[in-house]
């Protein structure tokens, strides 16, 4: 009973507003509205996505939790511009978005370098071709910049098979923040890692952001994670039919320390509220 009250009181203060009334004084840069996605399938249309409604404001972190299978990709994947909506609207900084830009750049779990290129040029790669007529030194001095910004200035010349899984996903990053983005999408970024290289990449990108407020869009299955991260904490519906099914401020001052958060009563009212969310109220089979 104790844990229901406590819900009920986040629930209030922290999801009973509607965001367009807790923030109706700030622009929204990315928008989603009442975006609706069909696949077609050999079994006919499938509806993944039904009436998303989503808006997140300049510099603002954001994750998005929901089961399996429930759609997250494919609503980030219509703001980076590779899946569209079947109806509804996607904009960002007011425009629609019709296809992959360099103002949205995409962090994906398996990393998406180039093995054969060295970190050095798979971060150059992407410099050069959004900015094909700056000059070299310059091109070569924003790779060698970013690759500093995650630490990785003395592995510049190795090739991916040569990086441990947390060294690619800097690379990666640098990757995406060289092109300076003004939306950072991070699909699962360090699923693959181990826990403390996860906390350390983490703690990088939180100082990463605080250094150059992007918007970030990140999906994540760990609570903590988001927790640590997130302005705010988008939780999504079972699928077929998903949607966004409440949003849940995460309150705690930046920079964020994490020791200190945990020991926050706030902390685990809002954990146990998102658990709550995910295997009880939408519980679902696949996931345990
Ligand atoms: N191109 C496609 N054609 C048909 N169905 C698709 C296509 N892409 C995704 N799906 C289906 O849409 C649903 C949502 O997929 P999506 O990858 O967006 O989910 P997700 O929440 O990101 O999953 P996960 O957490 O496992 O990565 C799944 O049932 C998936 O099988």
């Amino acid at each position: 009973m104790n844990n229901a009250f406590a819900y009920t009181d986040i629930a209030r203060n922290r999801l009973g507003k509607p965001l367009s009334t807790v923030q109706s004084n700030r622009q929204a840069f990315v928008q989603i509205k009442d975006v609706c996605k069909v696949y077609p399938t050999k079994n006919g249309p499938f509806t993944v996505l039904d009436g998303v409604n989503l808006s997140v404001y300049e510099g603002e972190f954001i994750c998005v939790i929901g089961h399996s299978g429930c759609g997250k990709s494919t609503l980030l994947n219509m703001v980076s511009g590779f899946a569209h909506p079947t109806s509804g609207d996607v904009l960002v900084d007011g425009s629609p978005v019709t296809k992959p830009g360099p103002d949205r750049m995409v962090v994906f779990q398996n990393y998406a370098l180039l093995p054969w290129r060295t970190a050095f040029e798979n971060v150059y790669l992407a410099v050069n071709a959004v900015h094909p007529n700056k000059p070299e030194a310059e091109k070569r001095a924003i790779v060698r910049e970013h690759l500093a910004m995650v630490g990785l200035a003395e592995a510049a010349d190795k090739k991916p098979p040569q990086l441990s899984g947390g060294m690619k996903q800097r690379v990666s990053i640098a990757r995406a923040l060289a092109i300076r983005p003004k939306v950072m999408i991070l699909d699962e970024p360090f699923g693959a890692l181990d826990a403390i290289t996860k906390e350390e990449l983490q703690e990088e990108l939180l100082k990463i952001w605080n250094d150059h407020k992007c918007t970030v869009l990140m999906i994540t299955h760990d609570i903590d994670e988001a927790l640590f991260l997130a302005d705010r904490l988008v939780m999504m519906t079972n699928g077929p039919h998903a949607k966004i099914g409440e949003v849940l401020d995460i309150p705690f001052a930046r920079p964020r320390d994490r020791a200190r958060i945990m020991e926050d009563p706030q902390y685990y009212q809002l954990r146990n509220y998102a658990l709550d969310f995910l295997y009880n109220r939408f519980a679902h089979d696949d996931v345990g």
